[in-house]
């Protein structure tokens, strides 16, 4: 692919100007999160974000796995063994604890920030931290070798950086959502998609790569505004009353219907032409 970005633990490309593919890269340690990946997952995305051209961004693991979640070893020295040395006072662990988690946790929720859809592709294990990150992507696929599991509690803590608020709400099923977190058993695709985590899975990793880009150039080929506007609307909607979130559409509404992709869109559908929109 063109454009490679390779940083400590995440790389950047670009299948083609409006598809941006992030993958996790530990790939001998099945991906797992280590501090310079929550890191630069935020600075990915916001950089990203920034991008004129993309469209649809694909999130996915490089290797074996999607991602198995938080590093222990490195989360022991640089956050357990980080804030253990800070201070004797509890007060002031509590307080660095808090800054650590809101970094966490904003880098978990880049996917959902990022205006642009986010198919994840996930193969192999996706553990913990894994089902945070996915949980924030617009869209969930899968390979029929998927292993899930909330895994917080076999290491002793519930789940903090953004299970129990996103997992829950994409699914539905509040005693499966439960079960799961109180247990940590893993399921695989075939469970996840009848639980609505994922919308389709794939027999192999290889054509579930196929399958996300092919999705990515589809969602690509439409107009980025609409796109923009439908992100925004879906997540305020996911948060929100049906009254709140009618009220919203409408006044984001009073801006996007002047934009040039409804003509441009319009006349393209009834010419049966593929319509050609500027970059945003
Ligand atoms: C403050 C809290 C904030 C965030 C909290 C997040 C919550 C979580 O994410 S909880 C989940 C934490 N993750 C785990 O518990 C998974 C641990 N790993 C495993 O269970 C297994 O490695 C596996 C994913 C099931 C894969 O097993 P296998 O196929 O047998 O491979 P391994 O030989 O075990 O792994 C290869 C290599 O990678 C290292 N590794 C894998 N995952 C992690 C990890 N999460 N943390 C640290 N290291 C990991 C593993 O130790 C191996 O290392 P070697 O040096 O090659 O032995």
């Amino acid at each position: 692919m063109e454009n490679t970005h390779t940083f400590e633990a995440i790389q950047l490309e670009f299948s083609q100007p409006e598809i941006a593919v992030v993958s996790l890269n530990r790939p001998k340690k099945h991906n797992a999160m280590n501090w310079a990946m929550f890191e630069e997952l935020t600075t990915v995305f916001d950089h990203i974000n920034s991008l004129r051209d993309v469209r649809v961004v694909i999130l996915k693991g490089n290797g074996k796995s999607f991602t198995s979640g938080l590093d222990i070893m490195d989360a022991n020295e640089k956050i357990f063994g980080k804030v253990d040395e800070h201070s004797e006072d509890v007060g002031r662990k509590a307080i660095l604890y808090h800054k650590i988690l809101k970094i966490l946790q904003d880098s978990m929720t880049s996917p959902e920030k990022c205006r642009m859809p986010v198919i994840a592709a996930i193969h192999g294990y996706c553990v913990g931290g894994g089902l945070d990150l996915s949980s924030a992507c617009d869209i969930r696929l899968a390979s029929k070798c998927a292993k899930f599991t909330i895994k917080e509690v076999d290491i002793g803590l519930a789940a903090d950086i953004g299970s129990l608020q996103r997992f829950p709400k994409v699914v539905g099923n509040d005693a499966w959502c439960r079960e799961l977190a109180y247990t940590s058993r893993i399921f695989g695709a075939e469970e996840a998609l009848e639980n609505g985590l994922i919308s389709h899975y794939y027999e192999d990793k290889e054509i579930l790569f196929d399958e996300a880009l092919r999705l990515a150039k589809l969602i690509a080929s439409k107009s980025p505004v609409a796109l923009v506007g439908y992100k925004e609307g879906l997540n305020f909607s996911r948060d929100h009353t049906i009254e709140d979130g009618l009220k919203h559409v409408r006044t984001v509404n009073t801006a996007l219907l002047q934009s040039e992709d409804n003509m441009i869109a319009a006349m393209a559908l009834l010419s049966k032409e593929v319509p050609k929109f500027s970059k945003l």
